[in-house]
């Protein structure tokens, strides 16, 4: 049922208000303040909103900019004071439209309707954005990656805090996408917080937000993750880096559903799912004194751990072809495939850096190769140290053994290549300062930079 939130503090009209909307199969809440209405708007499922603007506590102006920070819904701006100057205002904070008191029943009911079909095509672009959203499928059917699928179906519908370890590029993060997306939430905002990137001093401000002039640098006001999140989920990633003081926070916010913006007294309930993911080992680190044993029952409702590639190596191939497929169409070049051979050498391979560093590899692999990505191919670039090592064959037969001279149509396309790994190599051993890397090619800066241009290098 379309329920409409009205926040007025004049009772007559709240009350004609609701007889007329009800009349119109609507459902009404009511309230008399702005800050009671903001609380419905946190809480319930509302799909239009009837503010007055003069109203005592809060003014309507402030209920709308602050309702703008977390939510959608159309806001119907109403006044008794109307002046042109006020419906500019309230346009340009976001109001679907403004009406005059006394207020003419056709004009109502016809805004009304309107906002509320701008409403729905709001929601309905946000679904068919997630459909087409980037996260991507969670591939392999191996049993450590079946019993993770099956564990999302059966965890993602309900409220259960979710806890995913494993190690660095397993594919924690897509786990956490998954949960979100199989969830009621699903419509709601997925805020990822990567707690080890932000220093310890900013973490607060970054999860809680701030009220303007709470510390030097803090010039405005601004709304915090947990605020960014209400309605949807909070992926807290890296949660081991966090710094005691935060992790104390946190806790206190999961207890009781509320926080308080850094230089702040008013208490904010926020309703937000909390995703956490580390591939530290937490116990070790509540034994050491860097975790805290509460935060982690809270956060480890349902435990997922992502097994490491190797422990999966069955999985390879999928990943594999599924990674060439891909990234040749982003390169719009026809798909190279990995022969049986060259897929066993893959499946050999130590992957420390797991999925992520697959897929690094079958880029450069397809980059650097033919057609046919061979077992020699494999070998050669398993490293990307590697790939400045093989051109500086002298013709000798070990430095060119395995090196497929085949991929070169003509000699200037091999001195190219060569020339070009060989300046690649020195700016890295140069860590990409230029005129170091000049110096020890002993040719001018103004030709090494047309040389990087013309080879379009990078740093990585
Ligand atoms: N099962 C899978 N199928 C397909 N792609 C995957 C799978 N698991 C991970 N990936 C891809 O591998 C890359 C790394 O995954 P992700 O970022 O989820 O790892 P992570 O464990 O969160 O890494 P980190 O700890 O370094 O943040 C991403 O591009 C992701 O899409």
């Amino acid at each position: 049922m379309t329920t409409v939130l009205i926040i007025d503090d004049e009772r007559p009209i709240r009350s004609s208000l609701r007889d007329i909307l009800e009349y119109e199969d609507y459902k009404v809440l009511d309230v008399d303040n702005g800050e009671d209405g903001l609380k419905i708007l946190k809480k319930e499922k509302i799909d239009l909103v009837l503010c007055d603007i003069k109203m005592n506590k809060m003014d309507g102006m402030e209920v709308l900019s602050t309702a703008k920070e977390f939510s959608d819904v159309p806001f119907i701006m109403v006044s008794g004071h109307g002046t042109i100057e006020t419906a500019v205002e309230a346009a340009r904070k976001g109001a679907f439209d403004f009406l005059e008191k006394p207020l003419d029943l056709n004009r109502l009911l016809i805004t009304v309707r309107n906002a509320l079909e701008k409403g729905s095509l709001v929601k309905e672009t946000k679904v068919l954005k997630r459909k087409f959203s980037k996260t991507k499928e969670i591939l392999g059917s191996s049993s450590g990656i079946s019993l993770i699928k099956d564990t999302i179906d059966k965890v993602a519908p309900t409220e259960a805090r979710v806890l995913i370890t494993g190690a660095n590029g397993a594919g924690k993060e897509l786990v956490a996408r998954w949960l979100h997306e199989k969830s009621m939430r699903a419509a709601s905002p997925l805020i990822e917080v990567n707690c080890a990137a932000i220093p310890s001093e900013l973490i607060e401000s970054e999860l809680f937000g701030h009220e303007k002039g709470s510390f030097t640098s803090a010039v405005k006001q601004r709304i915090g993750k947990f605020e960014q999140a209400n309605g949807g989920t909070l992926f807290l990633d890296e949660i081991g880096d966090m710094s005691l003081s935060a992790q104390a926070k946190v806790l206190r916010a999961l207890q009781e559903n509320k926080i308080t913006r850094v230089g702040g007294e008013k208490e904010i309930d926020v309703n937000v799912r909390v995703i956490a993911a580390t591939n530290k080992n937490l116990l070790q680190e509540i034994e050491d004194g860097n975790f805290r044993m509460d935060l982690y029952h809270r956060l480890s409702v349902i435990l997922i751990h992502v097994p490491s590639l190797t422990e999966r190596k069955d999985d390879i191939p999928t990943l594999a072809t599924a990674f060439c497929e891909e990234i040749c169409a982003e390169y719009s070049m026809p798909v190279k495939t990995i022969t049986p051979d060259g897929m066993k050498a893959l499946q050999a391979l130590p992957w420390t850096g797991n999925i992520r560093e697959l897929r690094n590899m079958i880029e450069r692999l397809i980059i650097l190769c033919d057609k046919k990505i061979t077992e020699n191919d494999v070998r050669m670039f398993a490293n990307p140290e590697s790939v400045s090592q093989a051109p500086k064959s002298n013709g000798s037969s070990d430095a060119s053994e395995g090196f497929d001279f085949e991929q070169f149509t003509s000699f200037q396309d091999f001195k190219d290549f060569s020339e070009c790994e060989f300046i690649k190599y020195k700016l890295e051993k140069n860590n990409w300062n230029v005129s170091k890397t000049a110096d020890d090619l002993d040719i001018q800066r103004s030709h090494l930079y047309s040389k990087i241009e013309k080879f379009g290098l990078k740093r990585d």
